[in-house]
């Protein structure tokens, strides 16, 4: 059975003084059943890495897909390594979009962030549009195929379905419509990787909350969250780290 996992997810948040909530979060009891995971802007992981000690992980939001070079601006797997994380988040819809990543791209960076020691969680989901043509399944198992390359490591990957239309939006996908996306991607990572898809962590993102992480949790294949506006305050993503815990 794959690990549990409570990750947060800061995107372009957060300053010196919000490691308050880093501090307040690692102060709390630490849960028995799930792990627990921030990633963060690059700017705060040393900080975040030192203050935690270890109580919970840190992580990065990106990452490049070379090990180093002439690339202004960016930061490579090694330097977050270096930094304190442990997880790096790669392929998420807003990288995506903004960024123009492709899967091949995507693909690249996961197989960079495993050779340089981290976990690479890896984001898939479909837009409204794709949604609404009925093609979800076929999005999702074709962004996972595509951004996972020879060579991927199943000990080192977690697998987030985000549907881009959730993202922000206060609104949830049907359970059943969440259970069909973790069966599908589980049966594709299965079918990839033999009986260690059974250990890859599925997380579900997009509107997590205080208010809906039972529910979602309860659902099978659902193995924890990757939660944006609800993990920047210690409190909220405290009550989501307990549900997950309780699950
Ligand atoms: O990475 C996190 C997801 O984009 C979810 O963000 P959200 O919880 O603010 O909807």
């Amino acid at each position: 059975m794959a690990r549990r996992l409570a990750a947060g997810n800061w995107k372009m948040h957060g300053l010196s003084a919000d490691l308050a909530e880093v501090e307040a979060l690692c102060a709390a009891p630490q849960p028995e059943r799930c792990e627990v995971l921030l990633c963060l802007p690059a700017t705060l992981i040393d900080r975040a890495a030192r203050l935690s000690a270890g109580r919970i992980a840190i992580g990065g939001e990106d990452c490049h897909a070379n090990p180093q070079g002439a690339h202004t601006g960016d930061i490579s797997a090694a330097m977050l390594k270096d930094a304190g994380a442990s997880h790096v988040i790669l392929g998420h819809s807003e990288r995506r979009a903004d960024h123009g990543e492709s899967d091949a791209l995507v693909a690249a960076k996961v197989l960079a962030a495993q050779a340089a020691g981290l976990v690479a969680i890896l984001c898939v989901g479909e837009t409204l549009a794709e949604r609404d043509a009925g093609r979800t399944l076929e999005v999702v198992s074709a962004q996972l195929a595509g951004s996972l390359a020879q060579g991927a490591d199943p000990a080192n990957l977690v697998v987030a379905y985000e549907p881009v239309w959730a993202i922000g939006t206060g609104r949830v996908p049907v359970e059943g419509d969440i259970l069909a996306v973790h069966a599908a991607l589980r049966a594709d990572l299965s079918a990839r990787f033999g009986a260690a898809a059974a250990d890859i962590p599925l997380l579900y993102g997009g509107s997590v909350k205080p208010e809906n992480a039972a529910q979602i949790f309860a659902l099978k294949d659902v193995d924890g969250a990757l939660v944006g506006g609800a993990s920047l305050k210690a409190a909220d993503f405290a009550q989501i780290i307990a549900a997950l815990n309780a699950a």
